[in-house]
């Protein structure tokens, strides 16, 4: 790690020695890193190297999986998220997260964006502008604003995953975790999220996992490579693409293997 890394202080987003099993099997081992606040992680590596299950345990999202023992501890703006006094749906609301296929409730598009407001007790008046503001931040309002009575299903892909941003945005999160966002769109759509994400993160902590090292690269300041459980290598983007430090990541970043 080079300095700059080392010396992140008051990280948003900080993990200490955080091991992590499912039943029997370590998933996650000891993993420790920082993250500044209004930046964009990417985290890459092979397919089960642990990359998802981390993201999740920065909102507590593996609380649901049985089995699921988690050792060590996450920070979030230096408070501790498995302390037993957390609130985890105050917690979710201020970690937001995008999944890998666009998941829009069977509802309209103005109920999507509408309904994590209106859990969290969102007075009936200020609705309409948050949802106009979370679809506008989405880049998504000139498609939608005159169709938000219709159904979010009638959505294109790409459209469903920028409604499903602007979803996220209407209970102002800080940090907004993108589990592979655009791996299910095709190439127009992925550019629009991958401008989206370079937009957002002016107001937001961004931290993605994608298996698309161009995507890394281009969107990314600080890039995270995982191997079989292990954050290997953890530091700005063009260090991990230009100088990596371990052989793995360089065999990885290539393609030597994954
Ligand atoms: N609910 C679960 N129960 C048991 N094992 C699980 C569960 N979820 C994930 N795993 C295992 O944990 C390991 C890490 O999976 P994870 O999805 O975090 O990897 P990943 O790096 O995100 O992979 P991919 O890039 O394919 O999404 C894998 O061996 C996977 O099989």
């Amino acid at each position: 790690m080079t300095e700059a890394v080392q010396n992140i202080s008051q990280p948003q987003i900080e993990a200490e020695n955080l091991s992590l099993w499912y039943g029997e099997k370590q998933v996650l081992k000891n993993i420790s890193i920082k993250i500044p606040r209004n930046s964009v992680t990417a985290l890459i590596g092979p397919s089960g190297s642990g990359k998802s299950t981390f993201i999740r345990c920065l909102n507590r999202m593996n609380d649901l999986i049985k089995n699921c023992r988690v050792e060590g501890k996450v920070l979030i703006e230096g408070k501790d998220i498995y302390a037993p006094d957390v609130d985890v749906v105050e917690l979710r609301k201020k970690v937001g997260m995008v999944f890998q296929k666009p998941n829009p409730f069977p509802m309209s598009i103005y109920d999507n964006v509408a309904y994590g407001p209106r859990i969290h007790g969102v007075n009936k008046k200020d609705l309409d502008s948050i949802v106009e503001q979370a679809l506008r931040s989405a880049a998504i309002w000139e498609e939608t604003s005159d169709r938000l009575k219709s159904s979010a299903l009638s959505l294109s892909g790409g459209q469903q995953q920028r409604l499903c941003i602007a979803r996220t945005l209407a209970v102002k999160p800080r940090i907004i975790l993108f589990d592979e966002p655009t791996s299910a769109l095709d190439p127009i759509s992925t550019a629009r999220i991958e401008d989206l994400i370079t937009n957002l993160k002016k107001d937001y902590t961004i931290v993605i996992v994608t298996h698309n090292m161009q995507q890394a690269a281009r969107i990314s300041d600080y890039t995270g490579f995982f191997l079989s459980g292990e954050l290997i290598e953890f530091d700005q983007t063009r260090q991990i693409f230009h100088n990596p430090q371990e052989k793995s990541t360089e065999d990885y970043i290539t393609g030597r293997f994954g």
